[in-house]
């Protein structure tokens, strides 16, 4: 029975790409400088010492973060008998977003430039607000600015709610999300406002609409939800997704990654929200799926919760607490599983601002079928979508090099 599990820990970059400057994140390393700050004592509120990883690390995490950026990250033991294949890869996409970085993984890099709302201020042009309020009969908009989403809900949460003007901001990503209030401006108008900005972003080539609804009668306990929405573009070709889908073989999406892919070569959708929902609902995947297919699972709270959030200590603890729970889905695979433990860009917690960052990817590969071996530097996050291929015995994409035989 052949099966393979992604799973995808949103923004756990291992170290800067050669290109990271381009991207003013040369420097960056996501579990790098958390490591550090774990070893200097900077990060003990709810955890203590050096980061504490031993399943990850057997694995060969901390062996592919010593293969992007020259050495072991601090404090870290790495004394341990690996047990399987391991390496960093290179983006080819051209933006470090979770759209790109997700269907690089697929086999499918976007080699085109997404459009960005670049100014920090203003950052809509007016006639895509203004098309916006009009058909979303709505009394105007608030923020139209880059903002980080948490800090923007609470300046102007209750201005939204009196006023019933959505907050609209966007960040260094290819994207147009929305805030509003769950309750006052209601969950279903939400959505249908960001179907109308999907279709109004299309001439700009953004990638993602992304509803944000939030909870909470007081800007100190506003709340986001896990009824967050992305609207994504289909990817530009078949992914590997789709391709296996097509075969007859089965996709499921755990969390965000339906969305992600457009739905598109997808067969089943689980909902899930926060790690250890997300975990369980892997777990049960497991007990229900048959041959042929891949369970596919996004760990966004890296990301949205402690990346985007500039939470080192916060990562740390979200980090260790999947480590444990790691040997929970070890012991559960069959014979012919393989699971690809990865990510889709980094997100330094820290790093100035509140945006990802440029950094390689961990490709982290167990099975019985895997020897224990270092895989290297891959030029593309494809190598992922091209090893599925193979093991899945599909055409071959038109990227990536396989790493399984
Ligand atoms: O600050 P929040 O709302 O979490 O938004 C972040 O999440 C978005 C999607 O990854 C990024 O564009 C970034 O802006
Ligand atoms: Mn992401
Ligand atoms: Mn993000």
């Amino acid at each position: 029975m052949k099966r393979a599990l992604i799973l995808v820990l949103d923004s756990f970059g291992i170290g800067a790409t050669a290109d990271a400057h381009t991207f003013g994140d040369t420097g960056a390393d996501t579990l790098g400088h958390i490591a550090e700050a774990c070893a200097k004592g900077n990060a003990n509120n709810g955890r203590s010492g050096p980061l504490n990883l031993p399943n990850l690390t057997k694995l060969g995490l901390m062996h592919a973060a010593r293969g992007s950026t020259g050495s072991f990250p601090m404090g870290v033991d790495t004394q341990v008998d690996l047990i399987g294949a391991y390496g960093f890869a290179k983006e080819l996409s051209s933006g470090k977003d979770t759209p790109s970085g997700h269907w690089e993984i697929a086999g499918v890099p976007v080699l085109f430039d997404w459009g960005y709302f670049s100014e920090q201020e203003q950052s809509f042009p007016p006639e895509l607000l203004e098309q916006l309020i009009e058909r979303g009969k709505l009394p105007g908009v608030l923020g139209n600015c880059h903002a980080s989403g948490t800090t923007i809900i609470q300046q102007l949460g209750e201005e939204h709610i009196n006023s019933g003007k959505p907050i609209v901001y966007t960040s260094a990503d290819s994207v147009f999300q929305i805030a509003c209030h769950e309750d006052s401006f209601g969950l279903e108008r939400l959505y249908e406002l960001c179907e109308i900005a999907r279709e109004l972003c299309n001439e700009y080539n953004i990638g993602r609409v992304i509803a944000r609804p939030f909870v909470g009668d007081h800007p100190d306990k506003y709340a986001r939800t896990g009824n967050r929405r992305d609207y994504a573009v289909s990817p530009p070709a078949p992914t590997v997704l789709d391709k296996l889908a097509t075969a007859g073989g089965e996709v499921i999406s755990i969390g965000k990654i339906a969305d992600i892919y457009a739905h598109q070569g997808i067969t089943q959708k689980v909902k899930a929200t926060g790690l250890d929902e997300l975990f369980d609902a892997t777990l049960t995947a497991m007990d229900n799926t048959g041959d042929n297919s891949i369970i596919f699972t996004n760990f966004v709270d890296f990301d949205s919760s402690y990346g985007h959030r500039r939470d080192i200590n916060g990562y740390a603890c979200a980090l260790e607490h999947f480590d444990q729970r790691l040997p929970e889905l070890l012991n559960k695979m069959q014979p012919d599983d393989i699971v690809i433990m990865t990510a889709d860009h980094g997100c330094d917690p820290s790093w100035p601002g509140s945006d990802h960052t440029r950094e390689h990817i961990p490709v982290l590969v167990y099975g019985q079928s895997v020897p224990a071996q270092d895989l290297g530097q891959r030029e593309t996050f494809a190598d992922i979508g091209q090893s599925l291929a193979s093991y899945f015995k599909l055409t071959p994409m038109e990227y990536g090099t396989s790493f399984l035989s």
